[in-house]
C-alpha cells in the first residue's frame, strides 16, 4: 500500500477510535467515592470542613471532563460557511485547561490553531469550543494535539491543517520531577502545513507575532 494513502487511513481510524459520547455521570455515585477517598488517604468526610466537599469535588469533576458529552459534529453544525477566503486563518493563544490521563492532575496553556480554508470557513469562536471538548477530558497532550488537528482537518476539508499546544503539567510540577518551569510543546501538521515549509513557517512566525492588545 502507497506511503501516503497509508498515512491517511491511519489518520481517518484515529478519528474513528475517538471515544464515543458518553451520558454525565451519575453525582450520587461520584460523591460517594470522594468520601471513600477522602476515608482512605486518612482524613474524617465528617469533619464540618469536609462536609460539603464531595459535592463539590463532584461538580468540579464534571465541569472539569464535560468534553466526554460534547457532540463535535453538533458544535460545527450551523457554523461552516462557504466563503472564497483562501489565505490562512490562525486562532492563536487559545487558553486551555485539561487533566493529565496518568496522574489526574491539570496541564494548561495555550493552543494555536491555523488552516488554509477549501471553500469553507469555519466560525471562529468553533475553534476554541473543539479545543475545550478535547482538554476538558483526560488527556495527554500529543493525543489532545492531534485530535484537534485532524477534526478540523475532517470537519473542514482544509487544505492544511497547523495545531501547536504549549503547556506547563501539574504532575511535573508539584510532584515527581518537580520542575517549575518547563513547557512542553507539541504540534501537529497536516496537509500543506506538512507538505509546504513555507506554509508552516507562516504559521510558525504569525503565531509568534505580537497580537493586538498585548501590553509592550
Ligand atoms: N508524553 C506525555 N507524557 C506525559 C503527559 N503527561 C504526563 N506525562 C508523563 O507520563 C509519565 C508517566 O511515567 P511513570 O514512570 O509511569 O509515572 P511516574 O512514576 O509518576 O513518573 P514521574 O512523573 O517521572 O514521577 C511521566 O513521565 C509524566 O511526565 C503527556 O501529556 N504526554
Ligand atoms: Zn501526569
Amino acid at each position: 500500500m502507497a506511503k501516503s494513502r497509508r498515512r491517511t487511513l491511519q489518520r481517518l481510524n484515529r478519528i474513528e477510535v475517538l471515544p464515543p459520547i458518553s451520558p454525565p455521570a451519575d453525582p450520587e455515585h461520584v460523591r460517594s467515592l470522594i468520601t471513600d477517598l477522602l476515608k482512605s488517604l486518612g482524613e474524617t468526610p465528617q469533619r464540618h470542613g469536609l462536609l460539603k466537599t464531595p459535592e463539590r469535588v463532584a461538580k468540579a469533576l464534571q465541569f472539569m471532563t464535560r468534553g466526554y458529552h460534547q457532540d463535535i459534529d453538533h458544535l460545527l453544525n450551523g457554523a461552516l460557511f462557504p466563503i472564497e477566503y483562501d489565505e490562512m486563518v490562525i486562532v492563536k493563544d487559545i487558553d486551555f485547561f485539561s487533566m493529565c490521563e496518568h496522574h489526574m492532575l491539570p496541564f494548561f496553556g495555550k493552543c494555536h490553531v491555523g488552516y488554509l480554508p477549501n471553500k469553507k470557513v469555519v466560525g471562529l469562536s468553533k475553534i476554541p469550543r473543539v479545543v475545550d471538548a478535547f482538554s476538558r477530558r483526560f488527556q495527554v497532550q500529543e493525543r489532545l494535539t492531534v485530535q484537534i488537528a485532524e477534526t478540523l482537518q475532517n470537519k473542514l476539508n482544509a487544505h492544511g491543517v497547523g495545531v501547536v499546544v504549549e503547556a506547563r503539567h501539574l504532575c511535573m510540577m508539584m510532584r515527581g520531577v518537580e520542575k517549575q518551569n518547563t513547557i512542553a510543546v507539541t504540534s501537529s501538521m497536516l496537509g500543506a502545513f506538512r507538505t509546504q515549509q513555507q506554509t508552516r513557517l507562516e504559521f510558525l512566525k504569525l503565531i509568534r507575532h505580537r497580537s493586538v492588545g498585548d501590553s509592550d
